[in-house]
């Protein structure tokens, strides 16, 4: 009799431990993994635990939210082989006390000690729990002696920067989801409760209920993170009116090249760099049921950077991933080395396989000058991009927004633009390649959602500006404030007459994090209602620019018009409202203030 798989199983089919007692390729691991969670999670609760797999058998019992399954030969007895299981089970309630998946999930290595000690090469090796337990806990406490040194001269350097972070180091087996299973553990088909009650062992079980332990779970983590809700100023990220979180956000655009403190040496023409001389910024420690890992495609980019600062200080893994074909590594260089941050240089055009809860799309170039420049590409990037992401999140179960654009209304015939419009395209133009682009997107979004059930959100993004927009983006703010920085003319296209209505990056930040984490899947325009034509905003900035820097000799001048250049924009935000509770708090004036001053001090006269 030998058992030549264990799986753990949650019900929304996240594989939480696999055990293999057979020596099998990757391929048919996954190959077995994809068809036995489908049979099991296929079956109704009255049916039987035993099921024929090609040549083999299934064995499989649920208790509370996780489904227990073995794969054993077909000579193999069925009920010794649930004995097994249920002992495997009793031990780790033992050791758990009111075990609970997340238990599994944040304490997975003792899910398979306590695997190892029982079976060996799938064979029954142990069945005393006791004894099981004692050399559990004899591991443990080698495990600590040696494990706490280790830690802790290895966080060393960050615990002065972090407050809080030495009770972290928890490690995560299956995603941050978890706890949306949890909160729907119980139910019938048995339970890790009536595991303790056959086995009488723990005092504390007879009494309770498999919800009442993940609460307990809950309540634990909570009250071991609670200290994360008094970190002065960081309390609340709901809104970038947050002083103390703008003031954090502003220091971390406003001296971008000063994340790595340099020194230029004019005489030979080199650059010295001093790791590690400024410190992190204090991020939130999240309990591990709010942490989420979260992908951020595009991260490095304009307003990939700044969602991703947000998040990074809200307390969550970020793994920022970006080809760096328009975003830059310096637009996130102080958060490198960060243990809550990864940087990878990825195009999404080519599949990526990463373990994540949420994946905020946004790799795209968005600026006219740039995606015209490889007009195939930024098509590619669409398609191939959006449908390699799709398939991420279709395959790790994680939620899925996409940026999307004003841009897919085309030059509009309808003014304010309303989520039900459609559009006016010319899908053989100069923009089509990402006017297009997008909407295939979008289109690929929603067959993902019917077909596959990917949870899909898409954020309609307006003209969009603020501190980190390339000098040489090519848009009408990053181009017109360098203009008249430097006091030359401020070059219109067209007669000027055509509108735009503008929002700051901030805003964008907020409207993205809320949609992703609300319950609308249907897109939402994400814009102001501030609308100017672009002679007027080619004034307001010759204005600001005067007022920041004392003098601007610029003059509007008037050029040849772009090609299918829309004439108006405007977006209906009454969804965004409604749905997300989303409104701009900046006004077009106060963001352009700002960005006026950061492109003073980070471009004009920049020493690097
Ligand atoms: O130097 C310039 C640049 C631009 N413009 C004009 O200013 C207006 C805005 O142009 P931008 O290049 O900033 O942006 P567009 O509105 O054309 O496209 C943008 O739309 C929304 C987003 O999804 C994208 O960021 C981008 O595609 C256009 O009418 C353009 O012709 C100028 O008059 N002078």
């Amino acid at each position: 009799m030998a058992v030549q798989y264990i799986i753990l199983l949650s019900r929304q089919g996240k594989v939480r431990l696999a055990k293999w007692f057979l020596t099998l390729s990757l391929k048919e691991k996954s190959k077995i993994v994809k068809d036995v969670s489908t049979l099991v999670l296929g079956r109704r609760t009255k049916m039987c635990s035993f099921l024929e797999y090609k040549d083999s058998k299934v064995v499989y019992r649920r208790y509370a939210s996780l489904f227990f399954i073995a794969g054993i030969e077909s000579t193999d007895n069925e009920l010794i082989t649930l004995e097994i299981v249920h002992r495997y089970v009793e031990q780790m309630d033992r050791y758990y006390g009111n075990v609970c998946e997340l238990d599994i999930i944040f304490n997975f290595q003792k899910a398979y000690y306590i695997l190892d000690e029982l079976l060996i090469a799938g064979e029954l090796q142990e069945s005393s729990k006791r004894d099981v337990l004692r050399r559990i806990s004899q591991q443990d406490s080698l495990e600590e002696a040696e494990g706490d040194e280790e830690k802790f001269s290895r966080l060393m350097p960050y615990i002065g920067q972090l407050p809080g972070m030495s009770g972290d180091g928890s490690s995560s087996l299956g995603s941050g989801s978890g706890a949306g299973g949890m909160s729907s553990s119980g139910g019938p088909g048995g339970s890790f409760a009536s595991a303790r009650g056959r086995s009488g062992a723990n005092p504390k079980s007879q009494a309770t209920s498999p919800t009442s332990a993940v609460d307990t779970v809950r309540a634990s983590l909570l009250s071991r993170y609670s200290s994360a809700t008094s970190l002065p100023g960081l309390a609340s990220f709901s809104s970038v009116d947050d002083n103390p979180l703008l003031t954090t956000l502003r220091s971390l655009y406003l001296s971008p090249h000063t994340a790595l403190a340099h020194t230029v040496q004019r005489e030979d023409g080199t650059i010295t760099y001093t790791p590690g001389a400024n410190a992190y910024p204090p991020v939130r420690l999240l309990n591990p049921i709010e942490k989420q890992r979260i992908l951020v495609t595009g991260g490095a980019g304009f307003v990939g950077s700044h969602l991703v600062d947000r998040l990074m200080l809200m307390g969550h893994n970020v793994i920022c991933l970006d080809n760096f074909f328009t975003g830059s590594k310096s637009n996130v260089a102080h958060w490198i080395g960060h243990p809550n941050f990864e940087l990878i240089r990825h195009d999404v055009v080519d599949p990526i396989l990463v373990e994540v809860d949420q994946i905020y799309h946004l790799a795209c170039p968005a600026s006219p000058v740039h995606y015209q420049s490889n007009p195939v590409k930024t098509l590619k990037t669409g398609f191939f991009g959006t449908y390699n992401m799709l398939g991420l999140a279709k395959r790790v179960k994680a939620r899925f927004l996409l940026s999307s654009t004003s841009e897919i209304y085309g030059d509009p015939e309808e003014h304010p633009q309303k989520e039900s419009y459609w559009g006016h395209v010319n899908c053989t133009g100069p923009r089509a390649c990402y006017d297009e682009g997008k909407r295939v997107a979008e289109t690929l979004a929603y067959s993902y959602q019917r077909q596959e059930g990917v949870d899909v959100r898409v954020a309609r993004i307006f003209n969009t500006f603020g501190p980190r927009m390339n000098w040489n983006d090519g848009r009408v703010v990053s181009n017109f404030i360098l203009q008249a920085l430097k006091s030359e003319d401020l070059t219109v296209y067209g007669d000027g007459k055509s509108t735009r209505s503008f929002q700051y990056v901030h805003d964008l930040v907020d409207g993205l994090m809320k949609l992703m984490n609300s319950n609308c899947d249907e897109p939402v325009n994400i814009g102001t209602q501030e609308e100017f034509t672009i002679d007027q905003f080619a004034q307001m900035v010759i204005d600001l620019v005067a007022e920041e820097t004392g003098f601007c000799g610029s003059q509007v001048v008037h050029m040849a018009a772009l090609e299918d250049d829309p004439q108006k924009r405007k977006p209906d935000t009454t969804r965004a409202k409604e749905r997300l509770d989303w409104e701009p708090q900046w006004k077009v004036i106060d963001g352009l203030r700002e960005t006026v001053k950061y492109f003073k001090t980070t471009q004009v006269g920049s020493e690097i």
